[in-house]
């Protein structure tokens, strides 16, 4: 199981939680890796964890102001990217060319989804993996595995149907071993959290148990 920590614009100290994350994973030979904002990628990567961004955009070089460009992103130190999360959601045009750039500068792509309609859709963009996350879970005291269980199964076949090579995440409301757990029982093959870390009081304790049945 993957175990992506999406710090999004939370004020937690993402050198704190990425030195953690590095020590739970080099202790527990648990994959963790950390998504802070672009800002911070170079420090966190430096810090030796596996390094996510948020988003990429769809452009290359050029007149674009504003952009994250995937290039740029890479150059930091992050080894995949989100794209599309809920909260930074993407025309379909530029979810594909955001997963087209992302590749072309060598980065993991995840592309989040609110549904299996939309997890089948983004499986037809063939990133490296999909994530679905109940936007109504999202933040949440109660995984989505734990709510909504058949909504990951749904995007397990959603994906399968599409392209069986997608990996299938699932997000929202994690916090815990046991959701990590019930995740990968439903067929997942990582989680994303944020909230349960990144206001943790010690993020390296929910890291520790998030780890705790791998
Ligand atoms: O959006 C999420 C991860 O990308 C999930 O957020 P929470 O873990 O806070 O529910």
């Amino acid at each position: 199981m993957f175990i992506l920590v999406n710090l999004k614009a939370y004020p937690c100290d993402p050198i704190a939680v990425a030195t953690a994350a590095r020590d739970v994973a080099e202790a527990s030979g648990a994959r963790i890796g950390v998504a802070p904002q672009a800002a911070d990628l170079a420090r966190v990567a430096e810090t030796g964890v596996e390094t996510w961004a948020q988003h990429v955009s769809p452009n290359g070089h050029g007149s674009h102001t504003g952009s994250t460009l995937a290039e740029a992103v890479a150059d930091n130190g992050a080894a995949g990217t989100l794209i599309n999360h809920s909260e930074n959601r993407l025309k379909l045009a530029d979810i594909d060319g955001s997963v087209g750039a992302a590749e072309r500068a060598g980065l993991e792509t995840i592309v989040c989804a609110n549904n299996p309609a939309q997890i089948g859709a983004a499986a037809a963009l063939s990133p490296d993996a999909v994530a679905v996350e109940p936007p109504e879970l999202i933040g949440g005291d109660v995984s989505v595995a734990t709510a909504d269980p058949g909504i990951v199964e749904d995007a397990v076949t959603a994906a399968e149907a599409v392209d069986p090579e997608v990996d299938v995440f699932c997000g929202a409301g994690v916090s815990t071993g046991d959701d990590v757990d019930a995740a990968g029982e439903l067929g997942a093959s990582g989680v994303l959290l944020a909230s349960g870390v990144a206001k943790a009081d010690d993020p390296a304790a929910v890291l520790e148990d998030l780890v705790s049945g791998l």
